[in-house]
């Protein structure tokens, strides 16, 4: 398995936000994790990015303790709110940087700025994308660098109908590649267009799963 939870807890402001959850992810899966606003969506997120520390369970992510580290993170992307731009550089030289970074790339940024619909405004700075545009950025920067786990927040965020559909073939093509998915989603029909398994949370356990 590449992420076993089991009894995962978190304490946020003195209310229990995650109480008990159990998940387990295997290599391959997509697993779509939904509720209401507030569930504890985004806290599991963190928690299996090693960005916050369950205060009780246990938790093993791609075989250990998920830890905020390099190591880690060489094998794990996290997308979620927005990124910082760097300033003066446009939506092209934002993939080849992270091209030049990551060594061997997925995709190449030609091959991103293609499948992600961005061709017409490579050349732009992110700051003059649309919404949409710079959430195509964000995920065509996150599927560009290799891993073996995608952490999503919500990345149907500000995407047209068209390309939600689109970026459920690009998940399905990551998850039969080997690559595990765990999303945070309000947009049911993406998670199962990509053929994802769907996990509710509510009152900060999880309701079901099918
Ligand atoms: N730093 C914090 N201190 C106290 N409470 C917090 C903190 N961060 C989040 N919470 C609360 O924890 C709960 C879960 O938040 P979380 O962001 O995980 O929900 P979510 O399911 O991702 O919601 P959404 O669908 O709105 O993105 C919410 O009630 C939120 O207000």
């Amino acid at each position: 398995m590449l992420i076993t939870a089991r009894g995962l807890g978190v304490v946020l402001g003195g209310e229990p936000v995650l109480r008990g959850v159990d998940l387990t992810v295997a290599r391959g899966e997509i697993v779509a994790v939904a509720g209401e606003n507030g569930a504890g969506k985004s806290t599991l997120l963190r928690c299996l990015a090693g960005l916050r520390s369950p205060d009780s369970g246990e938790l093993s992510v791609l075989g250990g303790p998920p830890r905020d580290e390099p190591a880690f993170w060489r094998d794990v992307v996290l997308a979620g709110d927005e990124p910082a731009w760097y300033p003066g550089l446009t939506a092209r030289e934002h993939l080849e940087l992270m091209g030049t970074v990551h060594g061997a790339s997925r995709l190449d940024a030609e091959a991103a700025l293609e499948a992600f619909g961005l061709h017409g405004r490579a050349d732009a700075p992110p700051p003059a994308l649309s919404t949409g545009q710079r959430q195509r950025l964000l995920l065509a920067a996150a599927f560009l660098r290799p891993s073996r786990l995608l952490l999503l927040d919500e990345p149907e965020r500000g995407l047209d109908a068209g390309f939600r559909r689109r970026l459920a073939a690009i998940l399905a093509e990551y998850a039969a590649g080997g690559g595990a998915v765990v999303m945070a989603t309000h947009d049911a029909a993406l998670a199962e267009a990509a053929g994802g398994r769907r996990v509710e949370l509510a009152a900060g356990r999880v309701r079901s799963a099918a």
